[in-house]
């Protein structure tokens, strides 16, 4: 056996690593080796530092991502574990998502100080957030409410409702269960209140696209319903994506071997919002996706891309 056998790289959030460790358990298991024959590297990203602004403002998703593919492309690692949600739609030349884990729920989840439920706020009360989606999603919701960028991961950000800091905040329920902190949620919201953003849920796992042996060990990984969920959405964000500042959100479920897709664009106060659906065969996962963006590209009245 090569030794190590993979080495992974992730962030050293405590979701990072919980991700990060659950694919070596899975790829130890798929290929009878023991976890330690497995490294799991920590690597420091930008998105890790930047800890005083959106990160729309400070360049976008990549900012979680560059460091690390960095490490991908040099040779120092074979894999990088992400959550799909945080993944660019462009990879650097030479990299791919080889395979993505069977998705976790979906859903976001609301975790109140005092209250249980959204709905339940006090006029005025002041919601955390660091997505522009939920933010928007929020504000459609109770445009009485205020929302406050909350950066930081999980647990601090469940630490600062705890203190009651803010009234409330929003995570993904994926990230709290992975945590084995999913108690911690106070109200779960159905996709058809808050559709959750493209790749919510999934752990995709990065390789160089020409190392044919790491590409093979982690094929048996793959689950294939949420790789085509994944390949529509990621469609979809890639026709709209050139607007970093609009709250996007999106998702494709398959069921039955076909694909259904909803996709939806907010004004960040939630004044106003569009929504496209297709369904269809997997096969045409890509093009429903695209489909779905070009016609809320098209539907959205001037300016809605740069409306703040
Ligand atoms: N942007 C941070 C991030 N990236 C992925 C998750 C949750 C886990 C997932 O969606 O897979 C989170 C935290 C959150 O939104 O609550």
């Amino acid at each position: 056996m090569q030794s190590p056998f993979l080495r992974i790289g992730t962030r050293g959030s405590a979701l990072a690593l919980a991700q990060a460790h659950e694919v070596r358990t899975l790829l130890a298991r798929a290929h009878d080796v023991p976890e330690t024959a497995i490294d799991v590297e920590i690597i420091k990203t930008s998105g890790d530092m930047i800890q005083d602004r959106p990160l729309s403002e400070a360049g976008g998703k990549g900012l979680f991502t560059k460091e690390i593919e960095e490490a991908l492309i040099s040779g120092r690692i074979d894999l990088a574990v992400h959550s799909s949600k945080d993944m660019p739609t462009v990879l650097p030349d030479g990299l791919g998502l080889t395979a993505f884990l069977a998705r976790e729920d979906v859903r976001d989840a609301f975790i109140g100080h005092a209250v249980k439920n959204l709905v339940d706020l006090p006029q005025g009360a002041v919601v955390g957030s660091a997505s522009l989606r939920r933010q928007a999603q929020i504000r459609r919701e109770r445009p009485d409410l205020s929302t406050v960028l909350f950066r930081g991961n999980v647990p601090t950000r469940l630490d600062k409702v705890r203190r009651g800091e803010v009234a409330g905040t929003l995570l993904a329920l994926a990230g709290l269960k992975r945590l084995g902190l999913a108690a911690e949620a106070t109200e779960i919201i159905g996709t058809e209140r808050f559709l959750p953003a493209v790749g919510q849920g999934a752990i995709a796992i990065e390789t160089r696209l020409d190392d044919t042996r790491t590409r093979q060990l982690i094929a048996p990984l793959n689950d294939a319903a949420t790789e085509i969920a994944l390949r529509a959405e990621r469609a979809f964000l890639r026709v709209l994506d050139g607007s970093c500042r609009t709250p996007i959100a999106g998702l494709a479920l398959v069921r039955d071997g076909r694909l259904g897709f909803d996709g939806e664009i907010l004004r960040p106060d939630g004044s106003e919002s569009f929504k496209a659906s297709r369904t269809g065969s997997i096969a045409e996962a890509e093009t429903l996706g695209r489909d779905a963006g070009e016609e809320l590209k098209a539907r959205a009245p001037a300016g809605f891309f740069e409306s703040r």
